[in-house]
Formats: structure tokens, C-alpha cells, sequence
């Protein structure tokens, strides 16, 4: 049985459907923050419950038979995390210490954890970024998840931990279930903001800042499919069950490889809806970086792993979700 944490998020439900598709039994463990249970699939068990609480993981550990931990709880806002740090260092660090604890406790070994490539902060050249760049995240968001990237390091080196951790670029897209896909309130994401808009939701789509050092001033993202994202968690996954004798702590870049501005996207969310936006340029957000552009070479050479996904399929998945589905999970 495999425990998902955040399994009734965004990724973690898209993560979950696919699990058991693929005939994994899933316990997910999801205090509803800022997920729904109508997003979790009904073959898996639900627990709702705090990551960091000992005694509701101490009842997980003693009940089921845990192969494998994939660890997508946490808070993952970089606008938000600038203004409320310690929220980020004990939601995303103290409780996933806590987590890891009890996982050594009860001879668990296997973790995947969902890194971020906010870590990589601002770096100097404008190569795609591989594994290699050092990390320096210029927001607590990206701190938190180096910071637990630096413990998994430290604690497999003296316990049996073995690892996978994804350092994600940005996620967007929707199931091709089509019953899945990006419900936030409030919604903080370029994607969904904009097709909210497109829908007549709201009045305008705000771009934060168009004075960055990009062709067009304003951010370039790496956007990835959560079904391709989905897809390498579950090659991390049968890494570590198929080679349980091999000491595994790997980190891999999930990124498409290609850069879109945020000019770009609304551009590309008009031709792909064929309707018009109001935009209205704001200031900077703080914490944002210029440029973040993946290179997925090192898990495409080692699990096999490619995206199956563009970003044009991106936002057609995501405009039929919200068409679809136009108040979420509600
Ligand atoms: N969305 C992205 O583009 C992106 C990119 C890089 C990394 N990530 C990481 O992926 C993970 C999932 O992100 P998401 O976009 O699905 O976010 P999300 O907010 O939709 O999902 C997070 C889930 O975790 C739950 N949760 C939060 N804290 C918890 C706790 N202490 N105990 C139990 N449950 C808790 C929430 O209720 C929610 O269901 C996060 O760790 C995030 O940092 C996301
Ligand atoms: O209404 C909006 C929303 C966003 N942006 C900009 O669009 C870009 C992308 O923003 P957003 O969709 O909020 O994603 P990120 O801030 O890049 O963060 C996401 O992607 C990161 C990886 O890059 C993950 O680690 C985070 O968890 C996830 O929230 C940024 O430049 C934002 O300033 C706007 O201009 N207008």
C-alpha cells in the first residue's frame, strides 16, 4: 500500500486516480486545507488528518502495511510564503520531519518527495537548468523544500531512508478523465487565473510585473502536464520497489524544457479559447524569479521518462476542466 500525503490536492488526487488505475492500493492522509475530498478517488482509503500529528501517523503505521511514502503535503505558495515564512518552514519542514520519524519508526523506507524547482532562486546564466546548478532559493517556499531536501540527504546516509526527490517546475493542466484538475480558492496560479477570466469570472488578468529581463519583460515558466508529472512520480516509485536492495537517493528535474512568458500564455489561452483578455499590469510579486526553464535530460536518461504533453494540450485540458467544472470540486 502506497501512503500519499496531499493526495486530495491538485497534484496528489491526479497522482492517486493514476495509482490505482495502475492497481496500487493508496491510503492518502490530507488535512482538506486547501484539497478536496471530492477530488480523492473512491478506491483509496482517506484519512483526514495532519502530517505532522504522531499519533494519526503512529495509527497509519500500525494498521496498513506502508511500501512506500509519496510526500505532497505541504504549502506551496511563493507570493504567500514571502509574507508568512514560518508557516512554510513548519508546514513544509517541522511536519515533514515528523513524518520522516515515523517512518523510520516503523521500518519505512521508500519516500517520494515533491521538490520544487524554486530552489534554484535566480541563477547567474540563462541555460536551461540542470541538476547541477546549486541551489539558491530567493523565497522561504524554496528554502523549505531545499531545507528538507538537505535532511533526506543527511538522514539516508545513517538509516535506511531511500529517496526520489522531484523538483518540479510548474504544474498546470487537468486529468484526461476529465474529472480532475486545479480547484485553489483563492486561486494564486497564471493558468487558471487566466482561463478564470476567459470564462467571464473575473474582470481582468493581472501580470505581475513587465519590467523582468525577459524579451518581453515579463516571467518565463516551464509548464508541465500534472499527467506527465504523475507519470515520473510513478517510475520513481517502481525504482524504488523494483531495486529494494539499492541504496536510492536520487533528485530529478521535471520540467517540458520549454520556457513561456506570461505575455506568451495569455496569448496562447486566446487562441485556444478564442476569446479576449483585459489585462492590467501590477507590480513585481515578491519572490518571483526572471526565468526558470528545466532540463529534464537526467530522468529522461535514467527512468525512461518523456512529456507526452505540450503546452497547447496544457491549456486545452485545463479550458475543458473549467468549462466543465466552472465552480471546482463545489
Ligand atoms: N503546483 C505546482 O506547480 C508545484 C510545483 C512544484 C512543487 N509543488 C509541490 O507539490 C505539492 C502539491 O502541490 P499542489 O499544487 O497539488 O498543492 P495543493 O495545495 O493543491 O495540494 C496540497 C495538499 O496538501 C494538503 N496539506 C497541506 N498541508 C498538510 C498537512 N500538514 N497535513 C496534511 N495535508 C496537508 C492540502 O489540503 C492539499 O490537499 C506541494 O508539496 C508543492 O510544494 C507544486
Ligand atoms: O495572476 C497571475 C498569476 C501569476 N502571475 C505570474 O505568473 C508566473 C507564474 O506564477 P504562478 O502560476 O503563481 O506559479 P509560480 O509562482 O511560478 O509557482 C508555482 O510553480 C513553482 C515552480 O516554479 C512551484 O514550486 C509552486 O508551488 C507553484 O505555485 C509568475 O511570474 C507570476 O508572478 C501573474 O502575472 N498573474
Amino acid at each position: 500500500m502506497i501512503l500519499v500525503t496531499g493526495g486530495a490536492g491538485y497534484i496528489g488526487s491526479h497522482v492517486v486516480r493514476n495509482l490505482v488505475d495502475k492497481g496500487y492500493q493508496v491510503l492518502v492522509l490530507d488535512n482538506l486545507t486547501t484539497g478536496h475530498l471530492k477530488a480523492v478517488d473512491k478506491r483509496a482509503i482517506f484519512i483526514a488528518g495532519d502530517v505532522g500529528d504522531p499519533n494519526i501517523l503512529d495509527r497509519i503505521f500500525q494498521k496498513h502495511p506502508i511500501q512506500a511514502v509519496m510526500h505532497f503535503a505541504g504549502s506551496c505558495l511563493v507570493g504567500e510564503s514571502v509574507e508568512f515564512p514560518l508557516k512554510y518552514f513548519q508546514n513544509n519542514v517541522a511536519a515533514t520531519m515528523q513524518l520522516l520519524q515515523k517512518m523510520l519508526d516503523y521500518q519505512v523506507h521508500n519516500f517520494i518527495f515533491s521538490s520544487t524547482c524554486a530552489i534554484y532562486g535566480t541563477p547567474n546564466n540563462n541555460a536551461d537548468i540542470d541538476e547541477q546548478v546549486p541551489p539558491n532559493p530567493i523565497n522561504p517556499y524554496g528554502m523549505s523544500k531545499l531545507m528538507v531536501e538537505s535532511i533526506l540527504k543527511t538522514v539516508a546516509q545513517s538509516d535506511g531512508l531511500r529517496y526520489v526527490s522531484l523538483r518540479y517546475f510548474n504544474v498546470a493542466g487537468a486529468h484526461t478523465c476529465r474529472e480532475l484538475g486545479e480547484d485553489h480558492n483563492p486561486e494564486t496560479h497564471l493558468i487558471p487565473n487566466i482561463l478564470k477570466h476567459l470564462q467571464g469570472k473575473t474582470t481582468h488578468v493581472e501580470i505581475h510585473g513587465n519590467d523582468y529581463p525577459t524579451p518581453d519583460g515579463t516571467c518565463i515558466r516551464d509548464y508541465i502536464h500534472v499527467m506527465d508529472l504523475s507519470a515520473g512520480h510513478i517510475l520513481a516509485l517502481e525504482l524504488l520497489l523494483k531495486n529494494q536492495e539499492q541504496k536510492i537517493t536520487e533528485t530529478f528535474n521535471l520540467g517540458n524544457e520549454q520556457g513561456t512568458s506570461v505575455l506568451q500564455m495569455i496569448s496562447i489561452c486566446e487562441q485556444i479559447t478564442g476569446k479576449k483578455a483585459t489585462v492590467k499590469i501590477k507590480d513585481r510579486r515578491a519572490g518571483d524569479p526572471p526565468r526558470l526553464i528545466a532540463s529534464s535530460k537526467k530522468i529522461r536518461a535514467v527512468l525512461g521518462w518523456t512529456a507526452k504533453f505540450d503546452i497547447n494540450q496544457i491549456i486545452k485540458t485545463a479550458w475543458d476542466w473549467h468549462q466543465k467544472h466552472p465552480e471546482g470540486y463545489q
